[in-house]
């Protein structure tokens, strides 16, 4: 479904991702480690059509830079590290953004029943129906992540991409999110991708990872099988003393580090 081949792209003279390859499949989620500046938020940029690049990104076997960016958005939702937004709309207004895209006319069509009921749909499927006439300022950090993840189901997307998801969500959210995302997975129609600065969330809700460093890739697989040395080659730290074993779930982690 989501095939990269290659991928070369940066900034102006700064080359950051230097030959990333990799293909995910429908049903498959992935998970995008690395340290800070390692291009992350860089390659999450050229998937989504922003950035131009040398090599190949195909999602299915349509090379990204030449899909149009409504059909792109049909396909493709991000939730990026700065979703903001800047006037003061409600929440059902701000989810109906994501509708927009599948309206005829685009924004000078009034949206029908149709179209609020699909909004709605989606407020509830994160819990916030009962916000949908606040005003998305009042909103707290937390509440809006859920508005944003919200706009993002409305589009109806194929691939949902978060960037750092976690920031701003207390853990009972984060697993909550993680556990909602791995159920939209499920039906085998639906991809994530996500950055994670969270070792421990992304070994427990992550089959497959990718190690960054520098711009290109040295590990990609099932995180399950990632090893001490991959983690010290990409944070040039010792995680170890942290993460006490990757493969037991964090209950367990934590149980372990109390005792000590
Ligand atoms: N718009 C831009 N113009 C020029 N350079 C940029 C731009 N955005 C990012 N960079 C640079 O590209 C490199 C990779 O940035 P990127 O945001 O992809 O890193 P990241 O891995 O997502 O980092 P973090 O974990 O801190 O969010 C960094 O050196 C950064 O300074």
């Amino acid at each position: 479904m989501l095939k990269l081949e290659d991928l070369s792209c940066g900034y102006d003279t700064n080359l950051v991702l230097k030959g990333v390859s990799f293909n995910l499949n429908q049903g498959e989620n992935l998970c995008v480690l690395g340290s800070n500046g390692c291009g992350k938020t860089t390659l999450i940029k050229a998937i989504s059509g922003l950035l131009n690049y040398s090599g190949s990104i195909k999602l299915f076997d349509k090379e990204v830079k030449n899909i149009k960016p409504q059909e792109l958005g049909k396909s493709i939702a991000v939730l990026s590290q700065n979703s903001n937004i800047y006037f003061s709309y409600t929440i059902f207004d701000t989810v109906m953004l994501g509708r927009y895209l599948h309206l005829p006319n685009s924004i000078f069509v009034k949206p029908d029943k149709t179209h609020a009921d699909y909004v709605l749909h989606c407020l509830e499927t994160v819990g916030i129906a009962d916000l949908k006439d606040r005003e998305i300022s009042t909103l707290s950090g937390g509440q809006m992540q859920k508005v944003f993840l919200a706009r993002a189901l409305a589009q109806e997307p194929k691939i949902i991409i978060l960037d750092e998801p976690s920031n701003h969500l207390d853990i009972k959210s984060q697993m909550e999110l993680f556990t909602f995302l791995n159920d939209w997975t499920k039906d085998k129609k639906h991809t994530v991708i996500s950055v994670l600065h969270d070792i421990s969330l992304a070994v427990n809700f992550f089959d497959n990872g990718i190690l960054l460093k520098d711009g290109k890739i040295i590990f990609k697989g099932n995180l399950k099988s990632l090893t001490m040395e991959d983690l010290l080659v990409t944070y040039d730290f010792d995680v170890l003393k942290y993460l006490i074993d990757l493969n037991k779930p964090l209950k367990e982690i934590y149980n372990v580090q109390k005792q000590i």
